[in-house]
């Protein structure tokens, strides 16, 4: 939560001041889908329900076009964040913005890694500013590999692992997503599940872990939800609305840039 907000939240899990939203910013995996990646029914008819009412932002560590066909699927009509931040789409049928990545010194860390382990690297022709490779080999394991590597971030997303550039992060993301849309990172609420959702919650006004998010990200969310998966997305918008803490429209309509 940012300090600027004054919404916050009693360890009995009431709210002391009622501020209301102007947007939602969601991960994708493990958040709106099931933990084999089906996307969630009990998710999609969350956001069905608010659809065109409100900014509805993706926030993924997935490839542009997966997340570019999810939104549309979802009907977020809003503008997205890819790769974990390295790429911003501010409309449908914009050209992406690429936050440029320290790629010479993420290829020379895969190269690396490659000697070493049998890695499966994810998406290859269709990832331009991270690396993303399958959890067959243990965090503890890859870390001493990466210790050269200054400008290198490594993050555990429960799906997959990442090499970012450490400068890139969702949160950074949401800064400049938001101002494209003439807004502040701070009048979203986040929800996530995973490491990569970290720098997301604090960057927003709000923050919702789903049940099934690490201990480390829960302690990190405002509110943990009760419920896993989808179902928690699901139970964050209806709580949002049963609380009138989200600002909706009456007309349905896109909030591309
Ligand atoms: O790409 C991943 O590993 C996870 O994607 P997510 O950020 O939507 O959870
Ligand atoms: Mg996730």
């Amino acid at each position: 939560m940012t300090a600027a907000n004054t919404t916050s939240i009693s360890e009995y899990g009431f709210f002391f001041f009622m501020a209301r939203f102007s947007g939602i910013v969601t991960d994708i995996d493990g958040t709106v889908t099931h933990d084999d990646r089906r996307l969630s029914v009990e998710a999609l008819k969350a956001a069905h329900t608010i659809s065109g009412r409100i900014p509805v932002v993706l926030a993924s560590g997935n490839t542009l076009c997966f997340t570019r066909a999810i939104s549309k699927m979802m009907g977020t009509r809003s503008p997205l964040i890819a790769e974990n931040g390295g790429l911003l789409l501010p409309s449908y049928d914009a050209d992406p913005i690429r936050i440029e990545p320290c790629m010479d010194e993420l290829n020379a860390a895969l190269a690396l890694l490659l000697e070493h382990f049998d890695l499966t690297v994810f998406d290859s022709r269709d990832r331009v500013t991270d690396i993303s490779f399958a959890k067959t080999v243990s965090k503890e394991d890859i870390l001493p590999y990466l210790t050269d590597f200054q400008n290198i971030h490594f993050v555990d997303a429960e799906f997959a692992y990442h090499l970012t550039d450490k400068n890139i992060c969702k949160g950074d993301a949401l800064q400049r997503t938001a101002k494209m849309m003439s807004m502040k990172a701070g009048d979203f609420v986040a929800v996530g599940d995973s490491n990569n959702d970290i720098d997301l919650f604090h960057a927003s006004g709000f923050s919702f872990a789903v049940a099934n998010a690490t201990d480390t990200v829960k302690k990190e969310a405002d509110y943990v939800l009760q419920k896993s998966f989808g179902d928690g997305f699901a139970e964050m918008i209806d709580y949002l609305l049963q609380n009138d803490l989200i600002e909706l429209e009456d007309e349905r309509r896109d909030y591309y840039v």
